[in-house]
């Protein structure tokens, strides 16, 4: 068994259970053990209710006092009872689970696993895993895994199909070279593999964690080095003139470029109009105003007679990013042509945006990675702008360079990484940092609190919805049982609308929607039919609805701080006062130290820093922290020394031997060849 063996061939997947491996994108073995656990449980012994420690997750053995209450909220079933041990009591809420009745048995004693919270001056339990006692004893002891799972896909049946391929699973001659592993102290990858997913202790982990971890920044800075000899030598064949849409546009804007705007605005015309072709990035922080400066660009390439494109991460940001570039166009008489391409379209849909796009006549094609991706043939493609997350690589540019030679390159990057880092991990890009507010902008007012203050916040929450403003609610998950004692978005929507009054219309939206129900809810939420819209992360990154200006995140303890910055930076973009409240699960000290840094700073660049300062080697929030650059297992702020150590590895190996010609070199060689044509390289 090796990585292409299909994920069907592994002993108890069926049909059906493939298809939802094949949700995640898992349909061989190499995906499956490249799925890495985002958590790992460790089931204690069970506590007395008297020692349990709020806040935190705990088990404890006890039996049901009393009976079950049932209560019905609009569509949502409430159920509440009270358990009971020698040392005292919890009260227990379930929402719309029904197997709770069922199960429990007066006189017998369980264990309930969940967070016990102080409400009311007693202790209360939401949705706690309940087990019977012979079950729940065999999990103590060890680290067991949990996964991103997809609905019908439990945690137990992807951690069986992984214990199936490791037993089965021929691991061939590592190929990081053994001069690297020594220096470094790493363990061998089949050994790493093995440990990740079931590590006997957490050092373990962190031992396994960190040599998959080097690999996945070791790769991505040597295919970085290809990518800068790639461009060093691509000429411009697209020179430029300064045309006058563009100062025409900046006077017709209704606020004057901040300085930072103009700075990076001259250097991408200098680029634009220089001998090589540009391929910069431009870092800002969340709500800086990086669009505007991708749109004049733009504007400065078709006003030459070329084509642009612009990619977005996701298709509710392309469809806001063509929306934007169509009032442009219509209000200031722009000469764009835009046309969206996204893979939601129709077959005929997408036929007749190709013929446009090939013919010249739409000469602004906004899109998610769909319009290098798809049969789309451009006229004379000359510039794309992207974001980080799908920055172009060896492979990227081969696909790019199929639709447009030596095309000039705008990569976006909202993530606020100290410049040490930015010059490692865009080594293949001239970087243009946006420093500097819009003036206009008010300081967003921030407040970390737990949870008891929920409901004081769902009556700010009305306040401001009554004013005429719109609200985000964020949840770390989707649907119930993805993550232990998390809030998900779907049971949180309707618990929301139970404490709120039904004029105040409240939808969600999460990455496992279909396209076209994604786009209808952002959608109706930028006209205003929505007034609170609870989501995943899925709209971290770039949505731009200057009128909502409350942000609530629930369970941001877990999350990194450059996360809650980014989600932070979805209010405060217009010219009301925004607010964020923080509800952290834990009430730690070190949780409340971290979080609080946000309550005294706006600034992503030092909220970056301080992130960095806190977090030690041990320090995990998660197996990997934040969805930024899309690394697999790597997070640049908790990995930051092993993203140094692996730098100086590749500086080091290709310094020696640039050609990876050398015997002991040669399994890198192949893995990398094979790597840059076969897996999708998002980031390299
Ligand atoms: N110089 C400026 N003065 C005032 N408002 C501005 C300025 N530049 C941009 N804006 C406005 O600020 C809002 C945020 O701008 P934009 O969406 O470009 O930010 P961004 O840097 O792309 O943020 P993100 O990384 O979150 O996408 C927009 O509504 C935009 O119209």
């Amino acid at each position: 068994m090796d990585d292409s063996t299909n994920i069907i061939d592994i002993k108890g997947i069926g049909e059906k259970t493939a298809k939802l491996f094949g949700k995640l994108n898992i349909n061989d073995v190499g995906g499956l053990l490249r799925n890495y656990p985002r958590d790992y449980e460790t089931f204690k012994e069970p506590v007395m209710i008297s020692d349990a420690p709020a806040g935190e997750i705990c088990s404890v053995r006890a039996c049901l006092a009393g009976n079950i209450a049932a209560k019905k909220v609009r569509n949502l079933t409430i159920l509440n009872f009270e358990i009971r041990d020698a040392g005292g009591q919890i009260f227990m809420t379930y929402f719309n689970t029904s197997y709770v009745k069922s199960m429990l048995k007066k006189g017998l004693f369980y264990i309930f696993r969940g967070i016990p919270l102080k409400k009311g001056g007693r202790f209360v339990m939401e949705q706690a895993k309940i087990y019977k006692p012979e079950e729940y004893f065999k999990l103590t002891g060890v680290m067991q895994p949990r996964y991103s799972l997809t609905a019908g896909l439990t945690n137990n049946m992807v951690t069986k199909a992984v214990k199936q391929a490791l037993a089965h699973y021929r691991f061939g001659e590592d190929y990081l070279p053994e001069e690297i592993r020594e220096t470094q102290q790493l363990i061998s990858y089949g050994q790493a593999i093995e440990d990740i997913h079931f590590p006997k202790d957490f050092e373990e982990m962190l031992i396994a964690r960190r040599r998959l971890v080097f690999d996945e920044f070791f790769l991505f800075l040597l295919a970085l080095r290809k990518c800068k000899e790639h461009n060093e030598v691509l000429q411009n064949i697209y020179p430029m003139v300064e045309v006058a849409e563009t100062k025409r546009l900046i006077e017709a804007l209704p606020y004057a470029l901040t300085g930072a705007q103009k700075r990076v605005w001259e250097e991408i015309r200098q680029d634009l109009q220089g001998e090589k072709v540009m391929n910069r990035l431009i870092q800002g922080d969340v709500g800086s105003g990086k669009t505007i400066l991708a749109f004049l660009s733009l504007l400065m390439c078709v006003s030459n007679g070329y084509q642009g494109a612009m990619m977005a991460p996701t298709e509710v940001l392309a469809r806001q990013h063509f929306e934007a570039a169509s009032k442009l166009t219509a209000k200031y008489k722009l000469p764009f042509v835009p046309m969206l391409l996204t893979g939601s379209m129709t077959a005929k849909e997408k036929r007749e945006a190709y013929e446009e796009i090939k013919s010249g006549r739409a000469n602004l094609v906004i899109g998610t990675h769909a319009l290098i991706q798809e049969k789309a043939e451009y006229k004379n493609l000359a510039l794309v702008v992207t974001d980080e997350q799908h920055r172009f690589g060896v492979r990227q540019r081969e696909t790019l360079a199929g639709k447009g030679e030596n095309v000039h390159v705008i990569v976006m990057s909202a993530t606020p990484i100290p410049r040490t880092l930015a010059i490692i991990l865009y080594g293949d890009l001239d970087i243009s940092i946006v420093d500097e507010l819009p003036a206009n902008r008010l300081p967003i007012k921030n407040c970390v609190v737990s949870t008891d203050y929920r409901e004081k916040a769902y009556r700010f929450i009305e306040k401001e919805v009554q004013a005429g403003r719109q609200v985000y609610v964020i949840c770390p998950m989707v649907e119930e049982g993805e993550l232990e004692g998390a809030e998900n978005v779907i049971s949180y929507t309707e618990k929301l609308k139970s404490a709120l009054p039904s004029k105040i219309q409240t939808a969600y939206l999460h990455g496992k929607m279909r396209p076209a129900d994604k786009n209808q809810v952002m959608e109706e939420f930028a006209k205003r039919n929505i007034d609170v819209l609870v989501s995943t992360t899925v709209i971290e990154v770039g949505i731009n609805v200057p009128n909502a200006t409350v942000m609530m995140v629930e369970n941001a303890e877990r999350f990194g701080l450059a996360q809650l910055h980014q989600l932070r930076g979805r209010v405060g973009r217009g010219e009301h006062q925004s607010y964020c409240i923080f509800v952290s699960g834990s009430d730690k000290k070190q949780t409340m130290e971290r979080l609080d840094i946000l309550n005294h700073s706006n600034d992503g660049f030092f909220i970056a820093g301080e992130d960095l300062k806190l977090r030690g080697p041990g320090d995990l929030f998660g197996i990997r922290q934040s969805g930024i650059m899309n690394f697999k297992i790597g997070d640049i702020y908790q990995d930051t020394d092993v993203l140094k150590r692996a730098k100086e590895s590749v500086d080091a190996l290709l310094l020696r031997d640039e050609k990876l010609e050398e015997d002991g070199h040669l399994p890198l060689k192949l893995y990398m060849d094979e790597a840059l044509n076969s897996v999708d390289f998002r980031t390299i």
